[in-house]
């Protein structure tokens, strides 16, 4: 199947990369948010990562004003009705998720694929919600979209071979690599990677260590580019819990008990770097542990 035109909904900080990586890979973008300061703010930063990649000689800057010129936004979801593919990168949370699909399946001509780049949610529940379980699947990017390679393309229990093949071959033109995983809670990456992080805020949270310890511990002790605490952070607090509690529900274990600690985080507003706080505090010239 021949895809042309994608549109995303949720410009936050996957939706952003998404719309970065498919315009400068050729897609035409439709760029879709509830509020309009995100899509602004995302168009910037569109603009801004792009700009990066000409000063270091990545891309040219014709490279550059085409794919600026390929991404429309817009605030309007019945306009996505005439993309190809779709991905639904919004916020980490079921009712919403299916509130998107159940408002976009009007509008949707018959031959669309439906995606959704949720970290943990059902794919097979998703899908089910919809008019077209076949042509649905996880098309699960990782952060920052621009730099990082895989992306994760997990089937639900209806998916047909057609939807598979049509993404993988979006995965290969955008240069990435796909890893196929199987349709259970938070799939293959967050399964492995958020139940670290919950216990770095666990080591956090029991005085094993401080934030500064915890994150140069595993830094220079284990190799991780980041510290589990700085990319919990990074990634956004609440979508740690969202998928902590994803699994924690769908695996019926307690090894997945969100920590505590992260709940109190959450439930302060202090999400990480998109609210300026959490594990660290991001509103001086650098980031100083709150604990
Ligand atoms: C939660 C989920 O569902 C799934 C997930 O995504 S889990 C999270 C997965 N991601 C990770 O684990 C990220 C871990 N961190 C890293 O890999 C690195 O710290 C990092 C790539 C983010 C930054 O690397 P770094 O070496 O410290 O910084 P820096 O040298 O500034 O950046 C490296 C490159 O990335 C680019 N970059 C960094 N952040 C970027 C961003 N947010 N957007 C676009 N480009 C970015 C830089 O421009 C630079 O590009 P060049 O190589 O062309 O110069
Ligand atoms: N953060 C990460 O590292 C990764 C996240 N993901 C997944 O990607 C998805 C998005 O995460 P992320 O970008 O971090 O989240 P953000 O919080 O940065 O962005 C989510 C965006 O979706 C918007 N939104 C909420 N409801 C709707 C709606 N009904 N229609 C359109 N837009 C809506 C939000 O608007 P408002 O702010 O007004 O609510 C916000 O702008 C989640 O499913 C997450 O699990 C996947 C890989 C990595």
């Amino acid at each position: 199947m021949d895809i042309q035109k994608v549109g995303i909904i949720g410009a936050g900080q996957m939706g952003n990369g998404i719309a970065h990586v498919m315009a400068l890979a050729g897609y035409d973008v439709l760029l879709n948010d509830v509020n309009k300061d995100a899509l602004d703010a995302a168009v910037a930063l569109i603009d801004k990562n792009l700009e990066r990649q000409v000063s270091r000689d990545k891309i040219s800057a014709e490279d550059k004003a085409a794919a600026v010129a390929r991404i429309t936004s817009t605030q309007d979801l019945p306009h996505l009705g005439t993309s190809d593919l779709i991905i639904e990168a919004a916020t980490e949370n079921e009712p919403v998720k299916h509130k998107i699909f159940e408002a976009l399946i009007p509008h949707v001509q018959p031959h669309t694929i439906l995606t959704s780049n949720t970290s943990s949610i059902s794919i097979t529940r998703l899908a089910s919600g919809t008019d077209r379980p076949e042509k649905f699947m996880g098309f699960h990017f990782m952060n920052p979209v621009p730099v990082m390679q895989l992306v994760e393309l997990i089937r639900g229990i209806a998916t047909d071979e057609p939807t598979f093949s049509a993404c993988k071959a979006v995965v290969d033109r955008l240069g990435k690599t796909s890893a196929s995983a199987e349709d259970f809670p938070a799939f293959i990456v967050n399964r492995i990677l958020m139940p670290m992080i919950n216990e770095a805020v666990y080591t956090l949270y029991e005085g094993v260590g401080n934030v500064k310890s915890i994150d140069s511990s595993m830094k220079l002790g284990a190799n991780h580019p980041m510290g589990p605490l700085e990319l919990a952070d990074f990634i956004g607090l609440d979508t740690c819990l969202a998928i902590m509690n994803v699994l924690h529900d769908g695996l019926a274990d307690t090894k997945y008990r969100p920590c505590p600690l992260l709940t109190k985080y959450v439930e302060a507003g202090w999400l990480g770097r998109k609210t300026q706080r959490g594990f660290y505090d991001y509103r001086g010239d650098t980031p100083v542990p709150t604990r």
